[in-house]
């Protein structure tokens, strides 16, 4: 059966888009997602969203890194709002379910704006800091940052102890100023750096603020596919209020 696919992008973060309201899709087919995320084989893409009807809610997001596996991903929810509104099923707001749970997110003149969830836990280490922002995140400062292996030295992290096989997203960060840093992103399911990571840009503006690098509560977030927004409260000791806004777009659409 033939079906229609939509490309979008968030800040460089590129995802296959998938309208699957008549759940014609193959989920349990994760070699042919791969396959299609494929950049020489497939379309080509960091990851694969599936939108599907909610019973309650706007819409549900199915999201698939590349290689198959399955996480929150904060671009990819922004991408899934616009394509939301796109189909016709939202207008400026949506309410949504995804793998870690309700969101709600605002569209306005292409900038989406994402309700991410509470986060409770930071954890600083001598040379980092992890938390989990809907994915799981380590956040390290690296000096270097332009001219930097990201892939060879990403993929060490997330490999090795106390991550392993499970692993985890790592984030290397250069502060510009205490509203604004630089980010670049080894993502775990890509296993390669994204252009930008929204769950990875959120963990980096918590952890900059939990680590006393900024006391400010809107942060600027540096990516190479562009800039994201961040803000927040802290109550007790728990973030809350956690926004990532930017951009989504519709790149082009087709058949497969
Ligand atoms: N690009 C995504 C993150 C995908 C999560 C994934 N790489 C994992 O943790 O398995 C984002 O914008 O948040």
């Amino acid at each position: 059966m033939q079906q229609t696919f939509y490309k979008y992008q968030g800040t460089g973060n590129d995802f296959v888009m998938i309208d699957n309201r008549q759940q014609t899709f193959d989920k349990n087919n994760t070699k042919r997602i791969a396959h299609l995320c494929d950049r020489r084989f497939g379309i080509g893409a960091d990851g694969l969203i599936l939108l599907e009807n909610h019973e309650t809610l706007d819409f549900e997001m199915i999201y698939y890194n590349a290689d198959g596996s399955q996480s929150f991903c904060g671009n990819g929810a922004r991408c899934a709002v616009a394509f939301a509104k796109q189909l016709g099923i939202i207008k400026n707001k949506a309410f949504f379910l995804a793998i870690d749970g309700k969101h709600s997110a605002s569209l306005s003149n292409g900038i989406v704006k994402l309700q991410m969830h509470n986060v409770d836990t930071v954890k600083k280490y001598d040379h980092h800091v992890f938390l989990n922002t809907g994915s799981p995140h380590h956040v390290q400062f690296e000096s270097n940052i332009d001219d930097f292996d990201i892939k060879t030295k990403g993929a060490k992290i997330r490999y090795g102890q106390p991550y392993n096989k499970a692993g985890t997203n790592v984030n290397f960060v250069k502060k510009v100023s205490s509203t604004e840093f630089k980010v670049r992103t080894y993502e775990r399911g890509v296993e390669n750096e994204t252009l930008s990571c929204g769950t990875g840009v959120t963990a980096v503006a918590l952890a900059m603020h939990y680590i006393g690098e900024t006391e400010k509560n809107l942060i600027t977030l540096h990516t190479q596919g562009g800039n994201l927004q961040v803000s927040f409260n802290k109550e007790s000791g728990v973030y809350k209020n956690v926004c990532l806004m930017g951009p989504a777009k519709l790149v082009f659409q087709g058949i497969i």
